[in-house]
């Protein structure tokens, strides 16, 4: 049985002050059915482990391949862990458009975060205009085979699927296309790493809320969220882990 999992991304947003949408989540789902992972920025994974004392998992939103060295301004999976975290989020469709992280770099970055006894969550999604071209399907299977490493189990890693149309433009697939994806997405995990890729956990991100997160966690091999705008308030995150809870 796979785990629930409502997983925030807070992106660039959130300074110290913001650390009170920690407490006030996890007094209102003191211990709740699924797992629940913040990922602040790297500013603030040490402070909001703390402040979350346990009761929630906190992450990283990317981390190098390497575990030190010359690589001003990164940071390594070793020191997400070494801060408080127990996951980091790679592959991020912002970070391959943004940083050009190729399918082999994110395959890189999911090794060195399993290598330091984190959870990789590998983010795959098709552009607009691959979708529009009738791609998603191939490019998806392209990118779980060329971002997901060999030694990935249902322990060390999770994979979110983010159609990129869908980030923070409050558009979302039909429930069909969602289905249609994670499906093709079990599939091919299962035909790759058998029992592991029945394990594994397929988040599904893109404009998920609290009016559509019912829905969205009803759909076939939906095992969870990677939530952006709305896992900055507590309430609104809040209600989601509620729809995840029930359902
Ligand atoms: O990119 C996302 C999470 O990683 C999704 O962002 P939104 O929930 O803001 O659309």
């Amino acid at each position: 049985m796979r785990k629930k999992l409502a997983a925030g991304n807070w992106k660039m947003n959130g300074l110290k002050s913001n650390l009170g949408e920690v407490s006030a989540l996890t007094e209102a789902h003191p211990s709740p059915a699924c797992d629940v992972l913040l990922c602040p920025p790297a500013t603030l994974i040490g402070a909001m482990a703390e402040a979350a004392g346990g009761k929630l998992a906190v992450g990283g939103q990317d981390c190098h391949m390497n575990e030190s060295g010359a690589h001003t301004g990164d940071i390594s999976a070793q020191m997400i862990a070494d801060a408080g975290g127990s996951y980091v989020i790679v592959g991020h469709s912002e970070r391959r458009a943004d940083h050009h992280e190729s399918d082999l770099i994110v395959r890189a970055k999911a090794e060195a975060a399993i290598g330091a006894g984190l959870i990789a969550v590998i983010c795959v999604g098709e552009t607009e205009a691959q979708r529009d071209g009738e791609q998603t399907l191939d490019v998806i299977g392209e990118q779980l085979a060329g971002s997901v490493p060999d030694g990935a189990t249902a322990a060390n890693c999770v994979i979110a699927y983010e159609p990129v149309w869908a980030i923070g433009t409050g558009r979302t697939p039909t429930l069909e296309q969602i289905a249609e994806v994670h499906d093709f997405m079990r599939n091919t995990l299962v035909a790759r790493f058998a029992d592991a890729g029945n394990g594994m956990r397929l988040l599904y991100g893109g404009s998920v809320k609290p009016s559509n997160a019912e829905e969205i966690f009803a759909t076939s091999n939906v095992d969870g969220a990677l939530v952006g705008g709305a896992s900055l308030k507590a309430s609104d995150f809040g209600a989601i882990i509620a729809a995840l809870e029930a359902s």
